[in-house]
């Protein structure tokens, strides 16, 4: 950094930019000419996420964060100690499982309910086709998501017979021109889809490196990648992300932001019912045989409704 010429020289006016990626307390901003500048945040509490439009001022070859602008939506993740902001203005949410490893359902529900309640629309596609009969078995798990609505999409990443073709096309259709964050264990193809989506992912990924002074091996960067050079969409990769973060919702609004729950909200005999225990109980009363929903919903609402519950508790 040049202290003596920004002392004596006036300050370059103000830009505004998009945050691309950050590492630890610095933040890669893209200017709209596509020119990157690496930046640090004024204040101690300011905390702008990738997606984030910002108010920036250069300083030396490196640049201010000032503010941060106001968001559309924000994700949160979540870890055993705290939720935080971790992206911002996004489209739509790629929820990515595979035939293998075997997902877990309540990561899939998180998702699902966090990007809901953000009002980002969420997307579901399930990789590696040609494993089976696993691809079948967790197809058929998905059956209560297409049931409610959810989109499900087919995949398979590796190989190029013509139906895997066809498949990454109907993926890309839904990607054009939106912000997506991809969501996905390790192992189900997250580094396959972003390299086959992005031709320059992994020039990217070294440049953001460099820029952010991260080491190689970094996993824990949030990062963003244009689909195209039309700037007609993008990606947002988050390696090592696991659990959003939903501690933000009340438990009595959790039910609402579940598709097969929601239509019997406002039903129950109690207007304050909690879809638990109480009789009358709307949601209950429609719990299979007895109506569409799958009975290890209602116990995943009951579990996350705790969950939630007790993140209240101080
Ligand atoms: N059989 C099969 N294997 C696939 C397919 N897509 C990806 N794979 C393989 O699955 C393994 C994991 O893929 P990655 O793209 O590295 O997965 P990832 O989600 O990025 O995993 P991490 O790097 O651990 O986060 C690799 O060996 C891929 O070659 C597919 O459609 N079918
Ligand atoms: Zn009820």
């Amino acid at each position: 950094m040049n202290r003596r010429r920004d002392a004596t020289a006036p300050l370059p006016g103000a830009h505004d930019g998009l945050v691309v990626a950050t590492y630890g307390r610095h933040l890669l901003v893209e200017a709209d000419d596509r020119t990157r500048t690496r930046c640090h945040p004024r204040g101690k509490r300011q905390e702008a996420v990738v997606g984030d439009r910002v108010r920036w001022t250069p300083s030396g070859d490196e640049g201010v964060v000032d503010a941060v602008l106001p968001r559309r939506n924000v994700l949160f993740r979540q870890d055993a100690l705290r939720t935080k902001v971790f992206a911002a203005n996004l489209d739509q949410v790629l929820v990515l499982l595979a035939a293998e490893p075997t997902f877990a359902e309540p990561q899939l529900a998180r998702a699902l309910i966090a990007a809901r309640q953000a009002g980002i629309e969420p997307l579901i596609a399930l990789n590696k086709r040609d494993v089976q009969p696993a691809f079948a078995e967790a197809w058929a798990r998905l059956a209560p998501y297409r049931a409610m609505g959810e989109t499900v999409l087919p995949l398979q990443l590796q190989g190029d017979d013509a139906s895997a073709d066809a498949d990454l096309a109907a993926l890309t259709e839904r990607l054009r021109g939106r912000v997506t964050l991809v969501m996905g264990a390790s192992g189900v193809g997250k580094s396959t889809l972003v390299n086959r989506l992005v031709p320059h992912a992994q020039a990217d990924t070294q440049a953001i490196s460099r820029a952010l002074g991260t080491g190689r091996h970094t996993t824990t960067r949030t990062s963003w990648y244009w689909l195209d050079d039309g700037h007609g969409g993008a990606l947002i990769d988050s390696p090592g992300f696991h659990e959003f973060g939903l501690h933000h919702i009340a438990p009595e609004a959790l039910a609402r932001w579940m598709p097969d729950l929601a239509p019997y909200v406002g039903q129950c005999r109690f207007h304050n019912c909690t879809h638990r225990r109480e009789p009358g109980c709307a949601i209950q009363a429609a719990i299979a045989p007895h109506g569409p929903i799958a009975p290890h919903r209602w116990r995943m609402y009951q579990d996350l409704y705790e969950e939630l519950a007790a993140a209240r508790t101080p």
